[in-house]
């Protein structure tokens, strides 16, 4: 089998508190992750000489910082196959908005080439690897919704009410070091001592974001009228939790013209996953 598509997925932090920063600046977090049914479309098709190569929606990422381009280059060392591979990517999560488009576009591409070019790397050894390109990337290697702690390497998987949401792009793009190297932003939240609810957990970087991006704190107070509402990652994107598509589709239809917006529920597997596993199949 010489091609594969996967979706790679958008990631929601339903929360994110920030325990402590470590001496090399990185942040120590506790975060609920779970992944929604929407996302970047790949498709990889290997080649005969052994190029790697991305076409599509690249924007102006040059191809040697693309996260695309170097997962695959840092499975070189692993193929077992003589080919190269042609990835094609169709960009449709928000760049810098928080929803790990960059992560999961690396994760994916770690997944899919591990099963193309015959690596047999397990996800331990991938997420190892994943873990060199970007702090969120082993949480898209692992693919169950989870609580990640340390930088996002430490991950336990948990069962969760799945929902749908809308997610709203308030068109400001926000760099992650730029929040995380804030003198204002919050490090010290104490560890979860009980149960996770959306009550007795926030996301740290939200009041400082919101400060330095009034959009943002505009686009929460707009979703606020419709269910329980928060910044993921870093901003600047922003979800409502709702129970129906039909709520979901009510609030995606009333979003003002200023904003971009999606609507998909969440789910336990991410797409990605659930996509490799049927591809495996068949
Ligand atoms: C905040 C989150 O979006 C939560 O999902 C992620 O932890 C960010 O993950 P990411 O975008 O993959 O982050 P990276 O590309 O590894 O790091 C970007 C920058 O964010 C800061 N950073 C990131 C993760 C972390 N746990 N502590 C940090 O201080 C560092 O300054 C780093 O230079
Ligand atoms: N394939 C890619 N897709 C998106 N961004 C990429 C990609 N490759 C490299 N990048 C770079 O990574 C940066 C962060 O992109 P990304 O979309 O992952 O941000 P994010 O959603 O805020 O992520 P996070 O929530 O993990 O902080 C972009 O500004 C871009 O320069």
């Amino acid at each position: 089998m010489n091609n594969l598509t996967l979706t790679a997925p958008a990631k929601l932090n339903l929360f994110l508190h920030i325990n402590n920063q470590r001496e090399d600046g990185y942040h120590e977090l506790e975060s609920l992750f779970t992944f929604l049914d929407f996302g970047d479309e790949l498709e990889f098709n290997l080649t005969d000489d052994d190029q790697i190569s991305i076409i599509g929606d690249t924007n102006d990422i040059k191809t040697e910082d693309n996260l695309i381009f170097k997962a695959a280059q840092a499975l070189l060392p692993y193929k077992q196959k003589n080919q190269g591979v042609t990835i094609s990517l169709k960009k449709c999560l928000p760049m810098g908005g928080g929803v790990g488009g960059g992560s999961s576009d690396a994760a994916t591409t770690l997944l899919a080439l591990n099963s193309l070019w015959q690596c047999h790397l397990d996800l331990q050894i991938l997420a190892e690897i994943g873990l060199t390109l970007g702090a969120d990337v082993p949480v898209f290697i692992n693919g169950k919704t989870a609580i990640a702690q340390g930088v996002g390497e430490k991950l336990d998987t948990v069962e969760i009410e799945h929902k749908w949401y809308c997610v709203v792009f308030p068109n400001v793009h926000i760099s992650t070091a730029k929040i995380f190297t804030h003198p204002d932003l919050p490090r010290n939240t104490p560890k979860l001592t009980s149960q996770w609810y959306i009550q007795n957990t926030s996301n740290d970087c939200e009041a400082l974001v919101k400060k330095l991006y009034p959009e943002v704190e505009k686009t929460l107070q707009w979703l606020l009228k419709y269910g329980p509402s928060r910044m993921t990652g870093t901003g600047a994107c922003c979800f409502v939790e709702l129970d129906s598509e039909q709520s979901a589709r009510r609030v995606l239809s009333e979003l003002p013209n200023a904003w971009q917006g999606f609507i998909a529920p969440s789910h336990a597997v991410s797409l990605a996953h659930r996509q490799l596993a049927s591809w495996l199949k068949e």
